[in-house]
């Protein structure tokens, strides 16, 4: 603080208006929370007035008239001073005296939730009497939304118990939120789990809100009877039924409550939105922060009185705590994991049926549990889908691909040469099996280059290309204006005919050629500049493939272009990948005149029989 007899020493001059304006309407997401400000301050002055007087009463009364909202407590109250130095004081709070143990016991400790009323009432008017100072005369405190308020002394008639009254008057437009319904929705959204029964009455009727205490502290007469109340409750409070619960119970950390797996894959994009307590009264149902990222596939309903709310009290505020917090709770996740893989495959197979994406997205940070989980995770291999362990048992060196075109591109020639190939393409994969030599010594995992397809793509010989000569000078033809080279080679297996070679930058280059061939003058220019000598995509015709003989021995010249275009059409096909415009139609062109031969042959075989 500045020296106050410092010539230059000013204070800040507030504008009461615009903070009341500020604090009350901007900082919180939805004038809902104004209920949960008022049951909050009445839950920490009954913890207040209990902590000297354990056996003061402790119901908590909500009473909704045409006049609006009042909220009863039997709290610790509040003599004239402190309704100056509390109430009236924004930013000042009595829950902050002693910091820890009152950030422990207490909800509130920013001073100035109550400002948050403004948001759906015109005035607030509190009469309180302390229960701290028994000698000490009721107050009355009314202030309105411009920042102004009036104070008096009230008689022994007007307020005669200790503890405290709050009545709001609705601000025009905001009559909604004093509905019964609402106020009775939004009480237990809030307000279930408080330690302290809170009642709303209405229209003649008398609705408890409160459900204390929390499922999880319950006694049960068997560890199953447990499990369904805790997956009864996640389905009531979550709406879906969970795949499993997991009971998070970390004392340490002062957490309690569940886990509940989903039941549908989740995106990790949307990993982390939890139903997070704050000693019995929620802070949001859809926190983030709690787990770590990989947690994706659990939802927790948890309460806690470790964490810290941020201002608003609608997030978890970022600090050792709430980290260290995170890393217990992903720990406890984790054994929960390793302990179904051991104990419990059928659940466990459940479980990697929706949920294998965030079991990889854990395991490439975790080896130990990498290892614990390589038998139920699926990879893409060209034995098919495999799991790593049986894949690397029967190939020792395993070769992966970097995408999932290079693998379809080359995973059936490379198993006929007997190469292992995982698919590396995958979100996830790729970092997995290059972490495998660590889980499995002796196992070297490569990368799959250009090289291993070649060498096992064999020159063939002069008198053999010969013979295919004009067969490949009629493809050449065909395929140039497509951006494809062609060239003959003998590969396993013989089944396979042709196959579509093409690389990202082939593809790059082929756009940027159609782009500049329809481009205007200077576009055209410009794209002629980046001109890059980037290879051809290929196609490589098989010399042991009986179809690719039979078709080279094909004379006439429109049935010998179909036939190239057909080969080229399911060569295309094989990579799985998505077909230009020009490719489509020319695999429907191929089609169609294929089709027109065969049937004109059969038209002209029946010919024949019928004059026969
Ligand atoms: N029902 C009540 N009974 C007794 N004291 C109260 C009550 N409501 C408010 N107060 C007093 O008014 C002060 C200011 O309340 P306010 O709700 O603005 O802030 P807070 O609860 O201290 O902190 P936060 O901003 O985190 O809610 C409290 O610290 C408390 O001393």
């Amino acid at each position: 603080m500045l020296d106050d007899k410092s010539a230059n020493a000013h204070s800040f001059q507030v504008d009461l208006r615009g903070l009341v304006d500020l604090l009350s309407h901007h900082l919180y997401s939805s004038p809902r929370i104004y209920l949960r400000e008022l049951m909050q301050n009445a839950v920490d002055a009954i913890t207040a007035r209990r902590r000297v007087e354990p056996e003061a009463p402790t119901a908590i009364r909500i009473t909704l008239d045409e006049s609006g909202l009042r909220i009863d407590d039997p709290g610790i109250g509040l003599t004239e001073a402190d309704v100056h130095r509390f109430l009236a004081t924004i930013g000042r709070s009595s829950k902050r005296d002693d910091l820890e143990g009152a950030r422990r016991e207490f909800l509130g400790q920013f001073g100035i939730g109550l400002l948050a009323c403004f948001t759906v009432a015109e005035r607030i008017r509190v009469l309180t009497r302390s229960a701290a100072h028994p000698d000490a005369p009721g107050v009355e405190w009314v202030a309105a939304s411009d920042g102004t308020y009036s104070v008096r002394d009230l008689d022994e008639r007007e307020r005669a118990t200790p503890g405290t009254t709050v009545f709001l008057t609705p601000r025009p437009g905001a009559e909604r939120w004093f509905a019964p319904d609402v106020v009775i929705d939004l009480a237990r959204d809030f307000g279930s789990l408080l330690p302290y029964e809170v009642t709303v009455e209405a229209d003649g009727r008398s609705v408890r809100t409160t459900d204390s205490p929390p499922v999880w502290d319950r006694n049960y007469v068997s560890a199953a009877a447990r499990r369904v109340a805790l997956l009864e409750y996640g389905e009531a409070t979550l709406g879906f039924t969970a795949l499993d619960v997991v009971e998070l119970d970390v004392k340490l950390a002062g957490v309690r409550g569940a886990a509940y797996v989903l039941p549908r894959a989740a995106s990790p994009a949307e990993s982390g939105r939890h139903r997070v307590y704050l000693k019995g009264m929620l802070l949001g149902d859809a926190t983030t922060g709690l787990l770590p990222d990989w947690a994706f596939f659990v939802r927790c309903v948890i309460d806690t009185d470790t964490l810290r709310p941020t201002a608003s009290r609608e997030g978890l505020y970022e600090d050792e705590t709430l980290a260290a917090v995170r890393e217990t709770l992903g720990a406890r996740l984790r054994d929960w994991l390793t302990t179904m893989a051991a104990q419990d495959p059928q659940r466990m197979a459940a479980f990697m049926s929706v949920h294998s994406l965030g079991v990889k997205a854990l395991a490439r940070h975790d080896s130990d549990l990498f290892k614990i989980m390589l038998p139920y995770l699926e990879f893409e291999t060209t034995a098919g889908p495999a799991n790593l362990t049986e894949f690397a048992r029967s190939h020792p060196v395993v070769r992966v691909t970097s995408t999932v075109e290079e693998f379809r591109q080359i995973a059936t020639i490379a198993s006929a040469q007997g190469i292992g190939v995982v698919n590396g393409g995958y979100t996830y994969d790729g970092e997995l099996v290059a972490l495998l030599p660590g889980v499995m010594p002796g196992v070297v995992v490569e990368q799959l280059g250009a090289d291993v397809v070649t060498a096992a793509l064999d020159p063939v010989d002069s008198a053999g290309e010969l013979a295919m000569a004009p067969f490949l000078a009629a493809a050449r033809s065909v395929l140039d204006p497509l951006g494809c080279d062609v060239i003959l080679r003998a590969f396993s297996p013989p089944s396979v005919s042709a196959l579509h070679l093409d690389s990202r930058e082939a593809r790059q280059e082929r756009t940027r050629a159609e782009t500049q061939a329809e481009a205007d003058d200077l576009w055209a220019e410009i794209l002629g500049a980046l001109k890059s000598a980037e290879p051809r995509a290929q196609l490589v015709l098989n010399h042991r493939s009986p179809v690719v003989r039979r078709l080279a021995a094909i004379r006439d010249h429109a049935l010998l272009v179909a036939a190239i275009e057909g080969l080229y059409g399911q060569a295309l096909l094989m990579t799985h990948r998505p077909l230009r415009p020009v490719d489509t139609s020319l695999i429907n062109r191929a089609f169609d005149e294929l089709l027109g031969w065969a049937s004109r042959n059969v038209t002209e075989l029946a010919g024949e029989e019928g004059q026969a």
